[in-house]
């Protein structure tokens, strides 16, 4: 039976993702795993914290147990591509804002030498993904810091054209994933736009019930995996 690790950042995205299916609670090094079966096979569910560094650790506490596919998931705040209630899949996860920052201007990781910003994956499992759950397909960030301006939203877009969402987490459950030779997949629910703060135009709730809706179509039967591998770029 294919096992899939699905790691969210908090306790109301595991359940968004959990919903309606009996679950068995188990513990790994402190961590809450939410397990049940589905048409795709056995979910593990874990809430890890928000952002990557919390994201990584847990997801590599967690891959010692056996898993084939690891998911991160949640909400996210969404590019115009992307709209409130819409979701979104990852083609590429994208390590957007480590780098320096000086008056003049922002140096990604990779122009500085540090390795790549930009993952890609599997193609086959991202179209699945999208096939299933109607999740708009393009490349979705992890920013340490929320996005609170329509310039920093601007800059994001000028630098990553094919950007749909950012988020906190997927880098570091992609890292993870990728050091124990895992596919990985990144599927988040828009709940805000990317853009000027404004917790008014938050939809919490509608972008919890799209996760489950997706999640729902994703796990109804089983997913096609090409290889334990993960494309790099
Ligand atoms: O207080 C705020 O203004 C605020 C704005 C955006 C996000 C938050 C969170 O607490 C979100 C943390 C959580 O949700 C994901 N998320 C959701 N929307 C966004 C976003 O626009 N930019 C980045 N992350 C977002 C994120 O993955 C975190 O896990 C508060």
């Amino acid at each position: 039976m294919t096992r899939i690790l699905i790691v969210t950042a908090v306790a109301a995205e595991r359940d968004a993702v959990v919903d309606g299916r009996q679950a068995a609670i188990g513990m790994i090094d402190g961590l809450e795993i939410h397990r049940a079966i589905t048409g795709a096979g056995m979910i593990d569910v874990l809430a890890a914290g928000v952002g990557a560094p919390a994201a990584a650790v847990a997801t590599g506490c967690a891959l010692r147990n056996d898993y084939d596919l690891v998911f991160s998931a949640g909400i996210a705040g969404g590019f115009p591509a992307a709209p409130v209630g819409s979701t979104a899949v990852a083609e590429a996860v994208v390590h957007a804002d480590l780098g320096v920052r000086t008056p003049a201007a922002f140096q990604s990781m990779a122009e500085l030498g540090w390795g790549p910003v930009r993952h890609r994956l599997d193609t086959l499992l991202v179209e699945q993904l999208s096939d299933r759950s109607g999740a708009r397909i393009g490349e979705i960030l992890t920013v340490s810091t929320v996005t609170g301006s329509a310039e920093r939203a601007a800059e994001l877009l000028t630098s990553h054209p094919a950007a749909v969402a950012e988020a906190m987490e997927g880098i570091g459950v992609y890292l993870a994933a990728a050091r124990a030779e895992l596919p990985f997949a990144e599927l988040r629910a828009i709940s805000n736009p990317v853009g000027p703060r404004d917790r008014d135009r938050w939809r919490m709730a509608d972008a919890l019930t799209a996760l489950t809706a997706a999640f729902d179509a994703v796990l109804a039967a089983p997913l096609v995996l090409q290889s334990r591998g993960v494309t790099q770029s």
